[in-house]
């Protein structure tokens, strides 16, 4: 998506697209992650002592670091990257003139994405242990954090899409002004979006974390279960946690931002005579 082109960032059938290929983004991050141990000492806050003196988690010196690298080539000063640390320097390279696209605001759910990704997620795309990988696990985890970060903020644009759309934007004013956080919420739903993304996840799912021979065919290993040899298919990850993760985490999520962006959307915005009662 190219932000510095505001029709670009505003058309909704855009932004699907972009959530679209974020799923791709967010499967392979996922399997890439799976391939290493839990490496619960990674997510521990003191375990080891750092030279940027950090009190965090190794996953969070690492994050920190990457993050300032980022910063510096001005990566969070684009609308949709959202850094997980502070303070971060500034940017080396000019500022890109972004059109003015989203309504100002500070909203930031990364707290919560690391909460979520540290307590449900982790723990089921990998294996129990400690493998030693501790620097991959990291680098796999930023991957995982930065993807789903990006994919769960696209939720302003959307809004401000949704916002923007002519036959809605009466309906959307007056919630807003009712601090009506419930029928905002069901405005802005799109249950048959929702049902088909997760119909195609699963697929997606499926195919990314299959091994295929040259030939095509689907790898598979001989597995006991109860008491007799069974042929399963390998799989990288299994695509049933994949939809989970979306259904319950980063769907619901999204609609959070949306909604935290809407109910903001008033303020000192001048509301255009032609959509006053
Ligand atoms: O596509 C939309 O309209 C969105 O708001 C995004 C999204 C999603 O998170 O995928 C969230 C809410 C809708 O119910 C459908 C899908």
């Amino acid at each position: 998506m190219n932000l510095l082109n505001k029709n670009d960032a505003l058309s909704l059938a855009k932004l699907r697209d972009v959530l679209i290929r974020l799923e791709d983004t967010i499967i392979f991050a996922l399997i890439e992650r799976a391939q290493f141990a839990l490496n619960d000492c990674t997510y521990q806050p003191g375990v080891y002592k750092y030279d940027n003196g950090s009190q965090g988690s190794f996953l969070e010196y690492f994050l920190h670091e990457m993050e300032k690298v980022h910063a510096r080539v001005r990566r969070y000063t684009s609308p949709d990257e959202y850094p997980f640390t502070s303070p971060l320097p500034e940017p080396m390279l000019p500022t890109l003139d972004f059109p003015p696209t989203l309504h100002p605001n500070n909203i930031n759910v990364n707290k919560d994405i690391m909460e979520r990704y540290l307590q449900d997620i982790v723990p089921k795309i990998c294996a129990p242990g400690d493998d030693l990988n501790y620097g991959s696990s990291a680098t796999r985890d930023t991957e995982c954090l930065q993807a789903l970060s990006k994919r769960i903020h696209y939720g302003k644009f959307i809004a401000e899409s949704k916002f923007m759309d002519p036959t809605q934007q009466k309906t959307y004013i007056k919630l807003i002004q009712n601090k009506d956080r419930d029928a905002i919420m069901e405005l802005l739903t799109n249950r048959t979006v929702e049902a088909a993304l997760l119909r195609r996840l699963r697929r997606k799912a499926l195919i990314y974390g299959s091994d295929i021979t040259e030939t095509g065919e689907v790898v598979t290993k001989e597995e006991e279960v109860e008491g007799s040899t069974a042929t399963t298919t390998s799989r990288k990850i299994q695509a049933d946690v994949v939809v989970d993760l979306y259904e319950r985490f980063v769907i619901p999520l999204t609609k959070e931002v949306e909604v935290e962006y809407l109910l903001r959307r008033l303020d000192g915005w001048q509301i255009p005579e032609d959509t006053e009662n």
